[in-house]
């Protein structure tokens, strides 16, 4: 996408003070609640005229104070999803994804149909049933499908599986992720969790009181000490890729397989809803793993694996290490006493140790 935001909009005792230039195909937006995050969203979208500045999408330029220039929402071809579905209650799920389809004009050259879009989310056994008996999970997909079939230039997602547990949220974050790659619609993502937004993206744009302090991949901003203060208390959640090998209900536990690596195994609670062989998404949150100087023999942790430092970032109080291991990059959180009593330095190697009960299902792979 080619976005350049650069507005100011008072809302009560709340300034929006934005500027950024998005050149990404994607972008999560994360920032302390209250910070502007919905705001800056309905700027973009339309649904509020800022006090001054400018909106550019692709060269085209839907708000400019100085031109005195603002485009409605329907001209602005933005999708928008938000964390409650918003769908028509007395329609069927068919007529509630036609609804995306009513401005002709925009679909006019829409480069996929609404069978694609039923295909690509999944929900073609949901086509002639009722919204109001679906799920939560069921009825996001819904409104997902709903606004990628109004062929939207710019897709909004604010908080689109917040309200949904660990279980629905598996159906919904690995579509996201598809539908970006496969319609290559930009998308733009506000979440809270940074583990969702790596699903989509690395790339992020972070808020703080209605400014941006930082736009970079997580990488750099976790690696300099004032962008990762702002990511501090921000859950963290490492996303890690792995096939579902074994359901040991004696220990009541499933194991995983590292791709590639079928020496090196985890194991994480009983899911026995994830099939044998199915690639999966696990989520394990940087302030769940322990660093040791080698493998522990005689520990609970029941996960270890090999891994290296990277890089260590500090803030005041604690240290983030970016470490390489066979599953892929991974952050882990210690405090600066834990980081000088190893002598952790870059290239440092290590063991990495995490609880079963720390892995989050993420959602299934196709
Ligand atoms: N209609 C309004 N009138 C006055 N203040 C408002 C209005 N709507 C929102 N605000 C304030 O504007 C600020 C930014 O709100 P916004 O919803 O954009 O934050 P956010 O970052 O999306 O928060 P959250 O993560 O909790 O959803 C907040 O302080 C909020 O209380």
């Amino acid at each position: 996408m080619n976005l350049d935001v650069d507005i100011y909009y008072r809302q009560g005792n709340f300034l929006l003070d934005t500027e950024f230039k998005c050149f990404e195909s994607a972008m999560g937006v994360f920032g302390h609640s209250g910070c502007g995050k919905s705001t800056l969203f309905r700027a973009i979208a339309g649904l509020i005229r800022p006090d001054g500045g400018h909106i550019i999408l692709g060269g085209e330029t839907f708000f400019d104070a100085a031109r005195r220039i603002f485009v409605p929402p329907h001209r602005r071809g933005i999708g928008l999803v938000f964390q409650d579905a918003r769908l028509f209650p007395h329609w069927s799920v068919e007529q509630n994804l036609r609804a995306g389809e009513c401005l002709k004009e925009r679909i006019k050259n829409r480069p996929f149909n609404f069978d694609d879009i039923v295909d690509l989310l999944n929900i073609q056994h949901l086509i002639d049933r009722e919204v109001t008996d679906l799920s939560g999970g069921e009825k996001q997909r819904i409104a997902i499908g709903r606004t990628l079939l109004a062929n939207p230039k710019l897709l909004l997602m604010d908080e689109p599986v917040s309200g949904l547990d660990v279980s629905l949220k598996m159906q919904i974050l690995p579509f996201l992720a598809r539908i970006h790659t496969t319609l290559q619609i930009p998308t733009i993502l506000i979440s809270h969790d940074l583990g969702e937004i790596l699903q989509l993206t690395d790339q992020l744009l972070l808020m703080r009181d209605g400014s941006v302090t930082g736009k970079n991949s997580l990488e750099k901003l976790a690696g300099t000490s004032k962008t990762l203060r702002e990511l501090k208390g921000a859950q963290l959640t490492n996303l890690l890729k792995m096939q579902v090998a074994q359901h040991d209900k004696d220990h009541g536990v499933t194991r995983l397989d590292l791709p590639n690596h079928p020496e090196l195994r985890v194991e994480m609670e009983l899911a026995e809803k994830l099939p044998i062989g199915r690639a999966v998404n696990i989520g394990i949150a940087a302030n769940q793993i322990a660093i040791a100087p080698h493998r522990i023999e005689t520990i609970s942790m029941r996960n270890q694996l090999p891994g290296r430092v990277r890089s260590i970032t500090h803030t005041p109080d604690r240290s983030l290490c970016k470490l390489d291991t066979a599953a892929g990059p991974l952050f882990a959180e210690i405090t600066r006493g834990t980081e000088k009593e190893m002598n952790l330095t870059p290239a440092s190697s290590v063991w990495i140790l995490f609880k079963s009960r720390a892995i989050q299902p993420m959602g299934m792979l196709q």
